[in-house]
């Protein structure tokens, strides 16, 4: 089995490098322009293989040949952020480089399965999934995962509990306007509401919905351990076919009655990609936060559109 991570900058590398850990799959090659940095970083990853422990052979490549008859294909090519910059600003710039990315991909992989990282999310999934020609279910956007992991990840400091014992949902776009859902959060099974009042609730999900740009604030550019980790994690259930139940940005076709574009939902992730968009019932208040961010998908995919009219996008 092989997975390729196109991009290997700092997610792709540490998506690459999760994966391998998890010595899962025979081969993992990343793909990048920078000659010379995907052969380099894959070396140095197989030189602490016999220190880790795993069998994954890894390699560096310019040369889509070289990943042919992938299984998984992860694409973090693109430029990050850096402050200032709302994830929206990358559109242009990304949205040509993960339709060539994806195009020069399935040429030798028919058959895969694609997570998009590269951002902004909701919209680069979309094109790569235009681009792709894959059915719907065979295309996918990483935020969920991440997003959710942050907001797990400040709830257990604030209880100071393990964060192996919370679960958590968070639904829409991989923005500002993302919907973390408090009342579909447990903590050991009992739901959040029962350990924390209503204002430390708001303020954990803010920080949530900022959790990127904290990050940019603090190093001049964004994240790469957590949505390395996260992207792993989603590769790892559609290798193992183990039907995580997981948030994604899926293809919505009258779920949620949400239709024609990529948001994230929760899912049932196997081999077969998305199996399953799975619809729980939402209360007037996180119905309208969701509409809210299903609204700014689809303002993004309006400017994407007219960046094509206007011959930016090719
Ligand atoms: N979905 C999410 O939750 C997250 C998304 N991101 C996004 O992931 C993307 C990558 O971020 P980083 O790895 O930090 O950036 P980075 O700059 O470290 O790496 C990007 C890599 O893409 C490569 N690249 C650019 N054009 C290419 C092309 N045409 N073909 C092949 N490789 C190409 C660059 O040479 C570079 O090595 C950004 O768009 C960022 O916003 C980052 C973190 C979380
Ligand atoms: O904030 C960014 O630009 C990168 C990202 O999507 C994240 O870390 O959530």
């Amino acid at each position: 089995m092989k997975v390729t991570v196109i991009g290997a900058g700092n997610v792709g590398a540490t998506v690459a490098e999760c994966v391998a850990r998890k010595d899962m799959v025979q081969d993992v090659v990343m793909v990048d322009i920078k000659d010379g940095v995907p052969q380099g970083k894959a070396l140095d990853m197989v030189e602490s293989s016999p220190i880790h422990g795993f069998d994954t052979y890894l390699t560096g490549t310019t040369d889509y040949a070289d990943t042919a008859d992938s299984e998984v294909c992860i694409i973090t090519a693109g430029l990050p952020r850096k402050p200032g910059m709302s994830r929206d600003d990358l559109l242009a710039k990304n949205a040509n480089i993960v339709k060539s990315v994806t195009q020069q991909f399935v040429e030798h992989s028919p058959e895969a399965t694609i997570i998009v990282v590269s951002n902004p999310l909701d919209v680069m999934t979309y094109v790569a999934y235009e681009a792709s020609g894959y059915p719907p279910e065979r295309v996918m956007g990483m935020a969920g995962v991440l997003d959710t992991a942050r907001y797990r990840a400040f709830i257990a400091e604030e209880l100071g509990v393990s964060v192996r014992d919370i679960q958590a949902l968070l639904m829409g776009g991989h923005g500002d306007t993302m919907v973390p859902l408090p009342r579909y959060t447990t903590i050991g099974g009992i739901p959040l509401p029962q350990w924390l009042d209503d204002d430390t609730i708001h303020d954990i999900v803010k920080r949530t919905k900022g959790g990127g740009g904290e990050i940019v604030d603090l190093m001049g550019t964004s994240a790469w351990y957590a949505p390395g980790a996260a992207a792993a994690e989603m590769t790892e259930a559609i290798i193992k076919d183990n039907g995580r139940v997981l948030p994604a940005a899926a293809y919505v076709d009258g779920e949620y009655d949400l239709e024609g574009f990529f948001i994230g939902v929760p899912i049932v992730l196997g081999a077969d990609g998305v199996e399953e968009i799975i619809e729980v019932e939402l209360d007037d208040h996180e119905r309208a936060l969701l509409d809210t961010s299903a609204e700014h998908v689809q303002d993004n995919l309006d400017n994407l559109q007219r960046l094509i009219d206007e011959g930016e996008v090719k």
